[in-house]
């Protein structure tokens, strides 16, 4: 079955309340056949995922905490995502695993908590750049992936965003090639662990750089089932393009 692809935006520590204007316009102007899925700060899940309801936008997370719920002064459960409206979380986000120290296991027991409460996992990868440079990328890629995505990843429940930390905002990306080259990669992988079957179905999403501009090369690439976008989901004008390229 041919996998429908998606645009997911990021919007990271970004977005007050007069950012609603941008996801109107996105709901108005998301008219393809591209899954699209934003996720905005915690502070604004409840009142997207309102106006979002009844139409094709999804709603999404940028983390989760691993337990439902308890002394855990700050975060935010999985199922408090659930209940604000939210269907997604982002997990292991390379900004996450580096300013919060989270490792694959925690990465891991988050993606299981996302399934618990009923939620797809966007689950990112990637490498540094001094790993690319010392030929490492498929190799912490697949340790990622393997420590990550935990056993029973199916395409219900699981996404993965392969995310080359030096074209996070940089406005560098890799060559066409690149991407295909870890694309096909993480097919092969997930389809060693979890059957041919499962694997085929999982969307793999690139993000780093995708923009306007670039969205339809790169979403073209062998396995490549859309994007996980940063600065390039914050704006209509900008994100549009981007959904119609994944459409
Ligand atoms: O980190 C990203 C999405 O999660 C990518 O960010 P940019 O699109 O801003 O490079």
């Amino acid at each position: 079955m041919p996998r429908v692809k998606i645009a997911a935006g990021n919007w990271k520590m970004n977005g007050l309340g007069a950012s609603t204007a941008e996801l109107d316009a996105m709901i108005a102007g998301a008219t393809g056949s591209a899954e699209v899925v934003i996720c905005p700060p915690a502070t604004l899940l409840a009142s997207f995922a309102a106006r979002a309801a009844e139409t094709g936008v999804k709603i999404g997370a940028q983390d989760c905490h691993p337990a439902a719920s308890g002394a855990h002064t700050g975060d935010i459960s999985a199922e408090m995502i659930g209940d604000a409206g939210g269907s997604h979380v982002i997990v292991g986000h390379s900004e996450r695993r580096a300013d919060h120290a989270e490792d694959d296991a925690t990465v891991r027991a988050k993606a299981e908590a996302a399934w618990r409460a009923g939620l797809v996992a966007i689950i990112c990868v990637g490498e540094t750049e001094s790993q690319r440079d010392a030929g490492d990328t498929l190799g912490i890629v697949g340790r990622q992936l393997r420590g990550s995505v935990p056993a029973g990843a199916t395409a219900a429940n699981t996404v993965i965003a392969y995310e080359p930390v030096w074209a996070i905002g940089t406005g560098r990306t890799p060559t066409l090639a690149e991407i295909a080259e870890v694309h096909d990669f993480m097919r092969a992988d997930l389809a060693n662990r979890f059957g041919t079957e499962a694997a085929d179905g999982i969307r793999l999403l690139y993000g780093g750089s995708v923009k306007p501009g670039n969205a339809a090369e790169i979403f073209a690439v062998s396995n490549v089932d859309g994007g996980l976008v940063g600065g390039a989901s914050l704006k209509a004008s900008d994100f549009l393009p981007i959904i119609a390229a994944a459409s």
